[in-house]
């Protein structure tokens, strides 16, 4: 391969920050414009992919070097879409959303995370000031989407959510919000108010000593193709009903 040149590097090395972690260290590429269609109306945001690697250099020239030669299309990369004044606009408002491949792109209504998605980015873009994280390998809360599938099959004969997971041979829900938070403290260390009703998520960012002023519930598109799933959600996993406060509001 040619050596890159100097123009591409210096380019890169300026939209590209190290975050160290121990042995480990998350490249973060951005910001870059990035337009997005919500319904009738367009919103601007600035958009960062992030890599965890487990080499830890400054070398932008070596990260780059590298990319070329593993497949990073064979793997998840997360990114965050931030709106507005995200370092320094008042009580930024936060969705960690969990990929959902057939939500989210082909607008399934077996569960509600399409409608997540759309609406969270419209409240971010109503209240001025937010980001919106997409946690790529966070599929089916952490199974993957092939064993996703295989969990559907058994929901399809009477196992609920939480059921089909564990008799897979997974836990319920093995999701970690490290990273992501990693990268938000990178970029804000302002009040944040969480979009969830997952008390879990809320911890999370407790836990790691972010500035949490609240959260904002999302419920809604309900129908008769998600409704058990949502059940489920607020009978085993924790999640938080509509009507009712949570201990860590
Ligand atoms: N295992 C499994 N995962 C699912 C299923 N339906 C959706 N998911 C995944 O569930 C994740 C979203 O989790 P949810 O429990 O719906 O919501 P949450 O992210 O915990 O909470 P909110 O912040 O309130 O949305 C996504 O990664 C989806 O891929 C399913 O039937 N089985």
């Amino acid at each position: 391969m040619p050596g890159l040149q100097q123009n591409v590097i210096a380019l890169l090395e300026q939209k590209i920050k190290l975050i160290r972690r121990g042995k480990e260290a998350l490249y973060l590429v951005g910001p870059i414009r990035l337009p997005v269609s919500l319904e009738d109306a367009t919103a601007t945001f600035q958009w960062y992919c992030w890599l965890r690697c487990e080499e830890v250099t400054d070398s932008i020239e070596r990260i780059i070097e590298k990319l070329s030669a593993v497949n990073l299309a064979e793997m998840q990369q997360s990114s965050v879409l931030a709106y507005g004044d995200f370092q320094d606009g008042e009580n930024a408002l936060i969705r960690m959303h969990s990929i959902c491949h057939t939500g989210d792109i082909f607008g399934s209504q077996r569960c509600d995370c399409g409608f997540q998605l759309g609406q969270s980015l419209k409240m971010i873009v109503e209240h001025g000031t937010g980001a919106l994280f997409y946690l790529a390998n966070h599929e089916g809360r952490g199974i993957g989407l092939f064993s996703k599938a295989m969990a559907y099959v058994l929901q399809e004969n009477g196992f609920d959510t939480v059921e089909a997971n564990l008799n897979l041979g997974f836990v319920d829900d093995s999701r970690s919000y490290n990273d992501a938070i990693q990268v938000l403290k990178v970029l804000r260390s302002k009040p944040v108010t969480l979009i969830t009703n997952n008390p879990k998520k809320l911890e999370a960012l407790k836990d790691s000593g972010m500035d949490v002023a609240g959260r904002t519930p999302l419920w809604g598109d309900v129908s008769e193709f998600n409704e058990k799933y949502l059940q489920t959600k607020i009978n085993r996993s924790g999640h938080i009903a509509a009507n009712s406060g949570c201990p860590n509001d």
